[in-house]
């Protein structure tokens, strides 16, 4: 693998990542109660009665609102526990407990299902820093969605959650780097 790519994805983690952390809090407000509607558009669009999501950290787009929604619903939500051999377990989501886990992001607290757990679900949300018109994905660098989509035998319709600046015409790939089916950014719902 080329290690120029490395470095362009690096360095453009690193400005996406700026570019989050200096969002104002009425513009992280508003896109919250977007991203609300959006993905209970989704949700309805799919019919999901379960899901996978992630625990938003600050400077991620917030999902935290539509989870507590989805939980409300009697919609099974999935979250992922970071393992350090690179893989992800999932713990059910009761919109209550939870602690820091590696690498300082926020998890749930719960039985420990294994890797195969999200095999289950009707949909996936996805963490990213960066998606492409034809759903290539940027990750935050450690492969662990790449992983988790790659692994699996049948998969549900995956949709990474991403800023609408965040929604670009290309990002670098390389070989392992799993497609999305479709996009939620604040101002809409896309199929790619
Ligand atoms: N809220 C939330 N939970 C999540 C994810 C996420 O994106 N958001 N993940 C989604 O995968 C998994 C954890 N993924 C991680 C990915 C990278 C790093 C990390 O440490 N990255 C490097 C930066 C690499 C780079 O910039 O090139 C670092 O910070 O040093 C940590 C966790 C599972 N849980
Ligand atoms: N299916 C896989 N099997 C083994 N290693 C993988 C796989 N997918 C990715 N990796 C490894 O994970 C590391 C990070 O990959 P990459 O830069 O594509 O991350 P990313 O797309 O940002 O991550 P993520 O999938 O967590 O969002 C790379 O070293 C890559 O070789």
């Amino acid at each position: 693998m080329s290690p120029d790519i490395h470095a362009e994805k690096r360095a453009l983690r690193a400005e996406l990542r700026e570019r989050r952390r200096t969002m104002t809090v009425t513009e992280r407000e508003h896109a919250t109660e977007q991203f609300g509607e959006r993905l209970r558009e989704l949700v309805a669009a799919t019919g999901a009665r379960s899901l996978s999501a992630y625990l938003s950290s600050t400077d991620e787009p917030n999902v935290r609102p539509f989870l507590n929604w989805a939980h409300e619903q009697g919609i099974r939500v999935l979250l992922p526990i970071t393992r350090d051999d690179g893989l992800l377990d999932w713990a059910v989501g009761d919109g209550e407990s939870e602690r820091e886990g590696l690498f300082g992001l926020p998890e749930v607290v719960g039985e420990v299902l294994s890797p195969f757990a999200i095999d289950e679900v009707d949909l996936i949300l996805v963490p990213a820093a960066s998606v492409d018109a034809s759903g290539m994905r940027l990750g935050w660098g450690r492969g662990y969605f790449d992983k988790t989509l790659g692994s699996m035998e049948r998969r549900p319709p995956a949709y990474a959650v991403v800023f609408d600046s965040e929604f670009v015409d290309v990002v670098p790939s390389e070989p392992h780097d799993q497609p999305v089916d479709g996009v939620v950014t604040p101002s809409a719902v896309r199929a790619l």
